[in-house]
């Protein structure tokens, strides 16, 4: 039986040609085959850290839970709802949500990485707010443990002082943090619209702040523009 080079080399008037050709062929699927490597390391990677970060965040709360002096019932109740939290953004991540399921309404605030979009679930109608960082500047900013610390805290914390986080994806180019939409305005809009604040507004914002920053505490998180603030103070 007649080889699949041969009936190549044949059909194709077989010469020095072919040889090019098929080293070509052959540096393309070495690429190829490289970059399937490098798909699957990265896939079963990520999925060790996911578990990894899993365990941690499941040990930290068994230790926290064992100073404290709570039922044992309490206590087994809590690490369910941690259990629970957790599958539930597993099964979002499964989702595979992307920016297509989203209709974008208008921007509403630019951040360090990226600008902050007003959406529409195609799906649900209902509206969030559409985060968008730029990874590679991400990465040249070495802001990625950073990103992705944000990125945990906001799944993982349930608190009324701090946005809620619906679902993230991404795609070549872009991190996208899909989160409730707060329609407030934030402090410096605030700021420049009454211009001074009273005392007792000041007091209200600034207990509202400090109960955001305790509940992020106790998830051991630290808010790098908090730690700037204390080092300002001290
Ligand atoms: N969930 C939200 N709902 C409504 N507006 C938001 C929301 N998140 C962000 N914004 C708006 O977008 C702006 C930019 O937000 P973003 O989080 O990107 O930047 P930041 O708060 O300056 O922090 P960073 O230093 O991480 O860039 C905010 O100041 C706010 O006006």
């Amino acid at each position: 039986m007649e080889s699949a080079k041969n009936w190549f080399r044949r059909k194709s008037g077989g010469s020095a040609m072919d040889e090019t050709r098929e080293e070509v062929v052959s540096k393309q699927t070495k690429e190829r085959v490289e970059a399937a490597k490098k798909y699957i390391e990265n896939h079963y990677l990520q999925h060790a850290r996911i578990l990894q970060e899993r365990r941690q965040r499941r040990s930290i709360l068994e230790k926290r839970l064992g100073e404290k002096h709570m039922s044992r019932e309490e206590k087994h109740r809590i690490v369910k709802q941690l259990e629970k939290k957790e599958s539930e953004y597993m099964r979002l991540q499964r989702l595979k949500t992307g920016v297509e399921d989203f209709e974008i309404l208008a921007q509403i605030g630019k951040g360090a990485f990226g600008e902050v979009r007003l959406c529409r679930e195609k799906t649900s109608s209902q509206i969030f707010a559409m985060k968008k960082l730029n990874k590679s500047d991400m990465i040249r900013r070495g802001q990625v443990e950073h990103v992705r610390s944000e990125r945990n805290l906001l799944a993982e914390i349930e608190s009324e002082f701090v946005v809620k986080l619906h679902c993230s994806f991404q795609d070549e180019e872009f991190l996208y943090l899909i989160m409730e939409h707060l329609p407030g305005g934030d402090m410096m809009a605030l700021l420049s619209s009454k211009g001074t604040l009273t005392a007792e507004e000041a007091r209200f914002y600034i207990a509202e702040t400090v109960l955001a920053i305790e509940s992020i505490h106790k998830h051991n998180y630290i808010h790098r523009h908090f730690l700037q603030w204390a080092h300002l103070i001290i």
